[in-house]
């Protein structure tokens, strides 16, 4: 099949690399020296679904209809991305595959004539260096079937990227970002410390802010009547039971998720765009939980102090020291 991918990092990266292997004939959009790259050399993948070298065609931006796209830039970057490939994405299924809750809206806004399916990765990537992303931890990409008109396609999306790595159909699209945006509570400390993921999670003093961020996220979507789909263990009774524990047993939950990622160290997305100088998608993380508890005027401190500590490395380049970050957080209480 011919299936395009815009945005060459680290998911758009998998998925072209995975999609070739699998045989299917793969356009990506890349940008610099990932363009130069992978023009001539072409595209790596490594890690936890092993080695392939992909000879994507690649170009700035499309220059033909592909039979399926896939979006995997930043939420911030996507409607640049999608309105620059418009002529070329109209009347064909688009996969947004992307963290936080707006992706699915902002494609629909863009493209009323192609069918829009949301996607989840749930599993890790890197981005190492023009022409090579490392899959640090694998695991299925979720794809909503929730609106009944695009059920089928939806299905077909699945069986395509289905040959390529393992997929999963979920009935409660929004119910499953809300679950993802919790377990995206652990992106915001290694960008804020430059530590790994992992590293992060087992601290004893950032592992108990994650926790507490974690559970204002969980206790948010509660008081905005989320319902959390099952991902990656998560789902209602389990973080039901965590937005009423204490502390202290709540922190078994970060540290159950950091032993999952195995041992690879995992950076997330956000310290990856921190480290390539770029704005972060922070935003749309912790900052999707400030807003949403801001519409149902609640508040949400330590999702909102994260969100201004991602923002000032971002600006400064200076990751901060822990006993900074603890001192922020013992001011907030
Ligand atoms: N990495 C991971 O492990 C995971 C990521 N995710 C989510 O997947 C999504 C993609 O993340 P990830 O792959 O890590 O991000 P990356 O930053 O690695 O990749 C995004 C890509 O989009 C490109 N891009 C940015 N703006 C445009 C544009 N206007 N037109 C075309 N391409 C553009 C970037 O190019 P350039 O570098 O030139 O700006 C970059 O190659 C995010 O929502 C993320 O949260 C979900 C699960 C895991
Ligand atoms: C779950 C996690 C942290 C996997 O890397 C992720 O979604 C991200 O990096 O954005």
């Amino acid at each position: 099949m011919r299936i395009a991918v815009i945005g060459a990092g680290a998911i758009g990266g998998t998925i072209t690399a995975l999609l070739d292997r699998a045989g299917h004939d793969v356009a990506i959009t890349a940008r610099g020296e990932q363009l130069t790259t992978i023009s001539s050399s072409g595209l790596r993948i490594s890690g936890g679904w092993g080695e392939h070298l992909a000879r994507p065609r690649a170009s700035a931006v499309l220059d033909a209809t592909p039979e399926m796209a896939f979006i995997c830039t930043k939420a911030q970057d996507a409607a640049d991305a999608i309105a620059a490939n418009a002529e070329w994405l109209t009347g064909i299924p688009v996969v947004i595959v992307q963290n936080g809750l707006d992706g699915v809206r902002v494609a629909e806004d863009l493209l009323p004539d192609s069918p829009i399916v949301g996607a989840i990765a749930v599993y890790a990537a890197s981005y190492v260096h023009p022409g090579l992303i490392d899959v640090t931890a694998a695991g299925p990409t979720v794809i909503g079937i929730d609106d009944p008109t695009r059920r089928q396609i939806a299905a077909e999306v699945s069986a395509v990227l289905g040959e390529a790595m393992p997929t999963e159909l979920v009935a409660d699209f929004r119910g499953a970002q809300w679950s993802k945006l919790i377990v995206n509570q652990v992106n915001a400390m290694p960008a804020i410390t430059g530590l790994s993921a992992q590293e992060t999670l087992v601290h004893p003093v950032l592992g108990h802010i994650v926790t507490a961020s974690m559970r204002e996220a969980v206790r948010i979507g509660f008081a905005t009547g989320v319902r959390f789909a099952s991902l990656q263990g998560l789902g209602q009774t389990l973080l039901r039971a965590f937005a009423l524990a204490p502390i202290a047993i709540g922190r078994v939950l970060p540290r159950v998720m950091a032993s999952r990622m195995g041992d690879t160290p995992n950076p997330g997305s956000t310290l990856q765009s921190i480290r390539r100088g770029q704005p972060t998608e922070i935003d749309f993380l912790n900052g999707a939980v400030v807003r949403a508890a801001s519409a149902a005027g609640l508040t949400a401190p330590i999702n909102e102090c994260l969100t201004e500590l991602v923002h000032r490395v971002e600006k400064s380049g200076d990751f901060l020291e822990i006993e900074e970050v603890a001192a922020v957080f013992r001011r907030i209480g």
